[in-house]
């Protein structure tokens, strides 16, 4: 007979399986990726190198970057078919709508899709990494009408993605905190989207069919769309150029009291596994302060701490990554729903590091169910 306390609703608590990928350690307040801190990697680390360290459990020697940024920069241009679909989506649909097809058309290209040996889907993996910043950027692009800029090889991942985007090698400041970006977004265990991912590997599917489904998990407010909801908030706020940082501090204090009085949930905030702040929070704070004193635009500071000190205040909630991004993305010049696609683009790393984890000890997921609905009748006629 199955209790209530048998029933762990949305998993919580439970722990599914073992995993040598990243520890989230809410008790300590930290993040390892593979034995390394986060805020370590995120100082000192190009996201390649990160990459790798997801996927093969070290960080690389400079042979083993040198060949794998070779490869990524090799693998960066969209094919005339891929493009052609893109360009046959409505450009109102969302973004994460394009990222999600993108990788579906990817897996049907990919004539190594079937094989499931570590190897081939390591090379998979790289060549999806090589592959989503043009499909964010192209996305980007087309919806505003501007020209799509064809990747440099000559830069590396983070340059060129921003290239891409804006036709602009950034200033070294702006693709610091981009970079820092990448790396915190990278890997967090078994949340929502890489449980989806490992769920789908788990039948024996193929690599990018697990990819597919993450992006569709990653897209909730819930989880990643969080980012992009939090943009939301502040446009809902008005953001006011002009307006002093306490000005903007003391109306966002004033917006938040008055949502906590309607009982709305406010994106940004909270954690499944974190409650007392999420690990990541204060190297993207630092980041986000950086391209605020970088743009011009203590404002922006206002908004974001009145948010914060008040949801603290009032509910002892703390933010997780996805507020600072969200308004650093957009201060960078992303579009709003551009910024759950940086996230896949990002997170493209963890689950596929997590796909090739769970096919090298496999058991298929399939948890049981207590049933509740009607008790057994016939079809009477
Ligand atoms: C990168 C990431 O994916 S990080 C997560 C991004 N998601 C968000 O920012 C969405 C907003 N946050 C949330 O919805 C939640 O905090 C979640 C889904 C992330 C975690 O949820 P859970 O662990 O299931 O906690 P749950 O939703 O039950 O919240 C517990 C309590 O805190 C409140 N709470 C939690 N988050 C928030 C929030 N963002 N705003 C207002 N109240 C909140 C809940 O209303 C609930 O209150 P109650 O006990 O009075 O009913
Ligand atoms: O761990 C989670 O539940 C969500 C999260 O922060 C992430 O995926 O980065």
């Amino acid at each position: 007979m199955t209790t209530q306390d048998d029933i762990k609703k949305g998993l919580a608590g439970v722990v599914a399986d073992t995993t040598a990928i990243s520890k989230v350690n809410p008790d300590s307040n930290s993040l390892l990726y593979r034995g390394y801190p986060v805020q370590e990697l995120a100082a000192n680390c190009s996201f390649e190198e990160v990459a790798l360290l997801l996927w093969t459990g070290e960080l690389p020697e400079a042979a083993d970057l040198k060949e794998f940024s070779e490869f990524e920069a090799a693998h960066r241009e969209l094919s005339p078919e891929l493009k052609a679909v893109i360009d046959a989506l409505p450009t109102d649909c969302h973004p994460m709508d394009v990222c999600r097809t993108a990788v579906s058309v990817l897996g049907a290209q990919d004539p190594a899709s079937e094989e499931d040996s570590q190897e081939a889907n390591l090379t998979k993996s790289k060549k999806l990494f090589a592959a989503m910043p043009a499909v964010v950027a192209y996305d980007q692009r087309r919806r505003r009408g501007e020209e799509i800029i064809p990747p440099r090889a000559d830069l590396d991942y983070c340059d060129n993605f921003l290239y891409m985007t804006f036709g602009e090698v950034p200033a070294p400041e702006v693709k610091k905190a981009f970079q820092v970006s990448m790396v915190l977004y990278a890997e967090h265990s078994f949340n929502c989207s890489t449980f989806t991912a490992r769920t789908i590997a788990s039948s024996l599917s193929d690599l990018h069919s697990a990819i597919t489904g993450a992006i569709g998990a990653l897209k909730g407010p819930l989880h990643g769309g969080a980012n992009e909801a939090v943009m939301e908030t502040f446009d809902e706020m008005g953001i006011r150029k002009d307006e002093s940082e306490q000005e903007a501090e003391k109306r966002a204090k004033e917006w938040m009291d008055d949502a906590l009085a309607q009982k709305k949930k406010v994106m940004g905030f909270g954690h499944r596994v974190y409650k007392n702040g999420d690990s990541r929070v204060p190297t993207m704070q630092d980041a986000l302060t950086d391209m605020i004193k970088y743009f011009g635009r203590e404002e922006m500071l206002g908004l974001y701490n009145g948010l914060a000190k008040s949801m603290d205040e009032a509910k002892g909630i703390k933010p997780n990554l996805d507020y600072p991004a969200g308004p650093t993305y957009h201060l960078m010049g992303f579009d709003t729903q551009t910024f759950t696609p940086l996230f896949v683009a990002a997170r493209m790393t963890g689950w596929t590091a997590h796909v090739m984890e769970q096919l090298a000890d496999n058991s298929l997921i399939r948890p049981l169910s207590d049933y509740d609905g009607p008790e057994e009748r016939h079809v009477e006629k």
